[in-house]
């Protein structure tokens, strides 16, 4: 949450031309709510469900940049069809710049809580290694403003792409 996502994502496509999807977006679209007034109706687990199904249609889309939520990474599933379909990239900040991102929005359901630092270390101690084994690349999405971000991005997905794996 607040790494940079929906922001880079959207810089990355339209710098490479290409769609955009953003899933927690889609998933509001699709259920006419949201992501909070999901959370609250059907709880973390209806969310989940609603999650994997707009990553797996996703998939689907040729050539789109997609910015998936934060939790996508939990479900085995997901993070299995990510990197068999899609070049996988982790946004790499540190949690407090996160927390500094996000200080004014209301729309994480799960930093609502009293105490959003220990949730955010909770939920990055967890998921951390999750992250490492869906990318197949790291980027400090800490440094550069979003269209810096976006050419700095693009540079090492054009590289990659011109080094046999
Ligand atoms: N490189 C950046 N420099 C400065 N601010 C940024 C940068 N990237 C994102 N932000 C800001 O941080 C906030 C959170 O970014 P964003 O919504 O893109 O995160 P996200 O990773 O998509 O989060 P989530 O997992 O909740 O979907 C936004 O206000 C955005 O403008
Ligand atoms: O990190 C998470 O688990 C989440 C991140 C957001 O993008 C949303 O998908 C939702 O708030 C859950
Ligand atoms: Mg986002």
């Amino acid at each position: 949450m607040g790494a940079g996502k929906t922001t880079l994502g959207q810089a990355l496509a339209a710098r490479l031309g290409r769609s955009f999807v953003d899933l927690d977006a889609r998933i509001e679209a699709e259920a006419g709510q949201t992501v909070a007034a999901i959370f609250a109706q059907e709880g973390e687990a209806g969310f989940r469900r609603r999650e994997a199904q707009a990553l797996a249609a996703a998939l689907e889309t040729a050539e789109a940049v997609i910015a998936t939520g934060g939790g996508a990474v939990l479900d085995a599933g997901n993070r299995a069809a990510m990197r068999a379909k899609a070049t996988v990239v982790y946004l790499t900040v540190a949690p407090a710049l996160q927390l500094e991102r996000l200080r004014d929005d209301r729309s994480r359901p799960l930093l609502e809580g009293a105490d959003p630092a220990a949730r955010l270390a909770q939920l990055q101690a967890q998921r951390e290694p999750l992250y490492r084994e869906a990318a197949h690349l790291l980027f400090d999405a800490g440094t550069l403003a979003p269209d810096a971000a976006a050419a700095a991005l693009a540079a090492r997905l054009a590289e990659r792409e011109a080094v046999p794996a």
